[in-house]
């Protein structure tokens, strides 16, 4: 059994580049269409394609004004509430520590056990198993009787009834494989869904622990990377599941048969023969195969390099081109290809030793066998059905031990892919998650940053003691240099981090004791670049509180005055974005993100540098948009265009990770300091006048 060759070439090779080659409108298009193979053949597109969507088609809710096919997330998180998140939670086994087969085996049964049908499915598949294996190996014991009635007398001595039967022995002899082919393939469909259903939960486990990772784990990490490991960890977990069922236990239960049929039939030396050509047959495949599980780590860490490199090429792709960058990207990347390819040969050529090694000692066992029963045949102590027992036993188990050889191949291969998926599994969040929850209310917070100082690394601090307070349904804006620590505050007011001294409070409450799902209920953040997701505009809206109504979601995109460019496009709400074309431009996008505030209705809103990409007539219509999303909440502003925070209660000035100065605008321009400069440089440039 050879390895695929198609190793060594992975078919988005020369992909990558063609994608990088085509202009903006082709790629659209090449999405919609979907059937690009460069890029439905990457692994992160599959998953979005197959994966996540197939999960939220299910729950397709149909809206009168909307397309049947749109993905309601109402019933989506319906769907999550029935299933994904009772698999979620503790319903899911702990993974180990390490990929042992030892440790996986459990681990996977586990996995295997959340599916209610396991039991009857697996008592069917053990029937199915020992009536094929049976009726496989009744095929030489026919042949036997047939040989041995055949070769007593010569042709003519034979009576019709005699002829009959042995002419029905052997047609039975070939029928029985036929039988036992049959009754295997009805036990694979017994028992593969089992196997899918457990690949699916790693899929959800992996996912979930994903998401509750912290900011910090996602920044080091390659999207591309990631999405392999998820990719693989499934495939892993169907291989194991399939090499163990389908291969490992029928063979060891074929095998047991063949020894005791030959020790009965023929001999126990013959049956010792084969016994110990099974066991070398073992032993070379598990010695060659460790050898060469090193070289494949390596394989499999240069794949991950590789696939993140393309994805953060495609999905940088505007960058690339906008600095001609297309070359340096298919060098880079045709550079890890390269050392790909060479690791994979490496790999290639134990694999091959491998074969060449196994294949020789099932021919000398065979040849063993043959001899011995051919010398007892010779010397009229066993028959020419005998033989013909041997040699039809010998060739049934041969099969199953070539297949069992690339099987095991398989599964070291999926073991090693686990690893991966165990790390990150064992990757605990660096936030410890409080319990604490805050009270529903239609009044603002009240914020208290009390002398928080922060970095991310140890070199640099990058907040110095910064303090500050807001009552409920006050408004803060922070504003100062560039780098001077600003959105770190709102990483800090979201506990995407901790800060390394001083606290935070919402409420009196302070951060590091809230859960953070009711910490991130209570605020909402419009951010300067707001990321849809590749659905429709009704989804993105939506997806500010999952469980909001049609008439709420209305509601809402009409207070952010989304509803008028909604019903210029094509199809309403249920345009796809990022598909057949569509493109928001950045004021549409912002709406969409004030639209999905307005339906989560925050206590704390968080504005960071919401209108700054925007030309000035678009910017003032989001601001009273805000104007109107900010009343009676306790709000944070983070700009650079001062005239669209002076009406706030309060102003941080920033710099170098301090507040130094802080006050109404009033205060400040009558200060006469850094602020009151600011302002000065911004009316003569006039970016203020608009707005005055
Ligand atoms: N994830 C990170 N890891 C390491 N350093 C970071 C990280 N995020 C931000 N920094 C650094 O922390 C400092 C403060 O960044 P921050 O984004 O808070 O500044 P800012 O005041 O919001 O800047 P701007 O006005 O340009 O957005 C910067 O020097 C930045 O390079």
């Amino acid at each position: 059994m050879q390895y695929s060759a198609t190793a060594l070439s992975r078919p988005w090779g020369p992909g990558v580049q063609a994608v990088l080659q085509l202009s903006q409108p082709q790629r659209q298009q090449s999405r919609a269409k979907s059937k690009s193979p460069p890029l439905r053949t990457l692994a992160w597109h599959n998953f979005i394609s197959s994966g996540a969507r197939l999960h939220l088609h299910k729950s397709s809710l149909r809206l009168r004004t909307f397309r049947s096919s749109v993905i309601q997330p109402q019933a989506a998180l319906k769907s999550l509430n029935g299933s994904a998140a009772r698999e979620n939670g503790a319903v899911l086994p702990e993974p180990p520590t390490n990929s042992g087969l030892k440790t996986v085996l459990p681990y996977v049964w586990n996995l295997a056990a959340g599916d209610k049908t396991l039991s009857w499915r697996l008592a069917v598949a053990i029937v199915l198993l020992v009536m094929s294996k049976a009726s496989g190996l009744a095929g030489p014991v026919f042949f036997k009787r047939a040989m041995d009635n055949l070769s007593q007398a010569p042709a003519q001595v034979f009576s019709a009834e005699n002829m009959r039967s042995a002419v029905l022995i052997l047609v039975m002899a070939s029928l029985s494989k036929a039988v036992s082919a049959g009754l295997n393939e009805l036990r694979y469909l017994v028992f593969a869904p089992l196997g899918q259903s457990t690949g699916r939960r790693v899929g959800v486990q992996l996912l979930d622990h994903i998401l509750r990772l912290d900011l910090a784990f996602h920044l080091e990490r390659q999207t591309g990377a990631l999405t392999r490991i998820l990719d693989r960890a499934q495939r892993s977990v169907v291989n194991i599941f399939r090499a163990v069922v389908f291969t490992f236990v029928p063979t060891a239960v074929e095998l047991a048969f063949v020894c005791v049929l030959l020790a009965q039939q023929v001999s126990s030396l013959v049956a010792g023969i084969v016994l110990t050509t099974f066991a070398a047959y073992v032993a070379y495949t598990v010695v060659i195969t460790s050898a060469a599980a090193a070289s494949r780590k390596e394989v499999n860490k240069l794949e991950n390099l590789a696939t993140g490199k393309a994805v953060d090429a495609l999905l940088n792709y505007e960058t690339v081109v906008q600095f001609n960058n297309q070359q340096l990207e298919v060098h880079q990347y045709n550079e890890l290809l390269r050392r790909y390819q060479k690791t994979s040969l490496d790999a290639e050529r134990l694999s091959a030793a491998l074969n060449a090694g196994q294949a020789l000692i099932l021919a000398m066992g065979v040849a063993a066998v043959m001899a011995l029963t051919g010398m007892n045949v010779a010397r009229g102590t066993m028959t020419i059905g005998d033989l013909v027992l041997a040699n039809g036993l010998i060739l049934q188990i041969s099969g199953p031990l070539q297949f069992l050889g690339y099987l095991y191949r398989d599964l070291r291969q999926s073991l090693v892919d686990l690893e991966s998926l165990f790390a990150i599994l064992g990757t605990k969040p660096r936030l410890k998650d409080g319990t604490v929850t805050l009270n529903p209310s239609s009044v603002g917070v009240k914020l208290w940053v009390k002398h928080i100082r922060f970095s991310y690394s140890p070199a640099r601090e990058v907040l110095g003691g910064v303090s500050f307070a807001a009552e409920p349904g006050q408004s803060i804006a922070i504003v100062g240099t560039s780098g001077s620590g600003k959105s770190t505050i709102v990483k800090l007011l979201l506990r995407l981090y901790d800060p390394d001294s001083g606290s935070l409070y919402i409420d009196d409450l302070d951060l590091r004791t809230l859960s953070q799902i009711s910490l991130r209920n209570t605020v909402a953040v419009v951010p300067q670049d707001t990321v849809l997701f590749n659905d429709t505009i009704y989804h993105n809206i939506a997806y500010g509180r999952p469980g909001a109504t049609e008439e709420e979601i209305h509601q809402a995109s009409k207070l952010a005055r989304l509803h008028d460019s909604v019903k210029r496009m094509p199809e309403g709400y249920a345009t796809i974005v990022g598909e057949r074309g569509l493109k928001l431009s950045g004021g549409e996008k912002q709406r969409v993100a004030i639209a999905r505030a307005f339906l989560k209705s925050p206590r704390l809103l968080i504005c960071d540098e919401a209108t700054s990409a925007l030309d000035s007539g678009t910017e003032a219509a989001i601001l009273k948009s805000l104007k109107e999303l900010a009343a009676g909440r306790t709000c944070v502003f983070i700009a650079h265009r001062l005239s669209t925070i002076k009406h706030c209660d309060k102003i941080l000035v920033m710099d170098a990770g301090r507040v130094i100065e802080e006050g109404s605008h009033f205060d400040l321009m009558k200060r006469q300091g850094v602020y009151a400069r600011m302002w000065a440089l911004q009316e003569s440039e006039g970016s203020t006048k608009i707005l005055r």
